[in-house]
């Protein structure tokens, strides 16, 4: 390999202040060292996080910063010590790790991971706690461990997983983020049985794949709930069955949900990051049993609430990560699975644009007529 144990020079786009387009820049990605892979990323999405991010309201955003984390590419050169992949083999970095040694890993109760995530929340690498990226000598902070937003990335070995390489990284970038977190919500965190009645918040990507994760599950009622009226037709293709605008009523919105429904349903899912949202979302659920899910992440400084008695009466609460899914282990089974054609993974995607073009991207997902805009990275 001509570039491995090089710098490589190539395109980014860096976020040097919150809120402030992204510039296209010359960024220097320095070669992996130790437990690291420098992948060339092909292609990568946007997701609400990312812009979540940018806007200045995540508590770990810094700047500057390369954002991106749903994304798939080809590892150019691998690290000391790096033995699950190599270069040439085809990958999805994993914002959420899987080292299988911590104590989250080992406990079998969490896909959560113990191993870089100080260094991950802090924009840098484990081994030297500093980051791979420059522009003209000046340090950029890496992003969820991932750093999409790039020709080329480093990411830790257990941040990566391998995936089968007849799948279309142009289709399969999105299992990086957000439709396995929809699906897994479903499948993983609430368990949702045949029968059920679901009440899905946020008509977007992630709450698009919760309604496809009910469908599968069986569910007899998926309540989709959005103040964009253009999402419920699209909504119908994965498996909405019922759609409620909280702007044509004037009660309360799980006031609404419970009166459509008999008591309430016995699953929820806060799919947008707003905290009113998530009470309404728990409150909606059926005295005795219902469980909400919260999906959506809120701003820095956001604090839910409710009343006790809604969990003294046994609604409960709990929330989920990349949908429980662990990364590296499922993300290859999520490939393989729609490759068989048993998820969905086109139809999240509604536009495709260049990496040059991803402020468009940005004002595209803020428009509201986009689920997922795929960029192409190279060339
Ligand atoms: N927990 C996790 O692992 C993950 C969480 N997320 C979070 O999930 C959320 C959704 O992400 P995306 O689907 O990418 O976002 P999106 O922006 O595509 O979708 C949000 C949807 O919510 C609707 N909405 C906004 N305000 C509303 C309100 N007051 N009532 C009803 N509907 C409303 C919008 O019209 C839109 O259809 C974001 O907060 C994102 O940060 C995303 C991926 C993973
Ligand atoms: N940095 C944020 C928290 C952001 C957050 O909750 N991230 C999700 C994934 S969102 C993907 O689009 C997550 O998996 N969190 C678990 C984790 O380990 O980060 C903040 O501090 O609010
Ligand atoms: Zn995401
Ligand atoms: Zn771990």
């Amino acid at each position: 390999m001509a570039t491995q144990g090089q710098v490589i020079t190539c395109k980014a786009a860096v976020a040097w202040e919150a809120n402030k387009p992204l510039l296209i820049e010359e960024v220097q990605v320095a070669p992996p060292q130790a437990g690291e892979v420098r992948v060339k990323i092909l292609f990568t999405a946007l997701c609400h996080t990312d812009a979540y991010t940018w806007s200045g309201k995540d508590p770990e955003g810094l700047f500057p910063c390369i954002l991106g984390h749903e994304a798939a590419g080809i590892v150019e050169s691998v690290g000391e010590g790096v033995t699950e992949v190599q270069p040439g083999d085809h990958v999805i970095p994993c914002y959420q790790a899987e080292c299988r040694e911590c104590k989250f890993c080992k406990s079998g109760k969490t896909n959560l991971c113990g191993k870089v995530r100080a260094a991950t929340g802090v924009g840098v690498m484990m081994n030297d706690r500093k980051s791979r990226f420059s522009v003209k000598g000046a340090s950029i902070y890496h992003f969820m461990g991932t750093s999409t937003f790039s020709e080329y990335t480093v990411v830790h070995d257990v941040s990566v997983a391998k995936i089968d390489p007849k799948a279309p990284l142009e289709k399969v970038c999105l299992l990086g983020c957000g439709v396995p977190t929809g699906l897994g919500a479903v499948w993983n965190t609430a368990k949702v049985e045949a029968g059920s009645i679901v009440a899905v918040f946020g008509l977007g990507t992630v709450g698009l794949a919760v309604a496809e994760g009910a469908k599968t599950a069986g569910a007899s009622r998926i309540i989709g709930i959005d103040i964009d009226s253009k999402k419920f037709e699209i909504a119908k293709n994965f498996g909405v069955t019922e759609f409620v605008n909280p702007k044509d009523h004037d009660k309360p919105i799980q006031q609404v949900i419970v009166d459509l429904t008999d008591g309430g349903v016995d699953y929820s899912f806060e799919c947008i990051g707003n905290v009113s949202i998530m009470r309404a979302a728990l409150e909606c659920c059926h005295k005795g049993w219902g469980t909400s899910v919260i999906v959506g992440v809120a701003a820095s400084g956001q604090e839910i609430s409710t009343r006790p008695f809604q969990l003294v009466t046994g609604r409960v609460w709990k929330g989920t990560a990349f949908g429980g899914f662990k990364s590296r282990s499922q993300v290859p089974w999520l490939v393989e699975k729609y490759m068989k054609k048993e998820i969905k993974v086109d139809e999240y995607i509604t536009h495709n644009l260049t990496l040059a073009e991803i402020n468009e991207a940005f004002d595209l997902m803020h428009e509201g007529g986009c689920l997922r805009c795929v960029l192409k990275v190279h060339g």
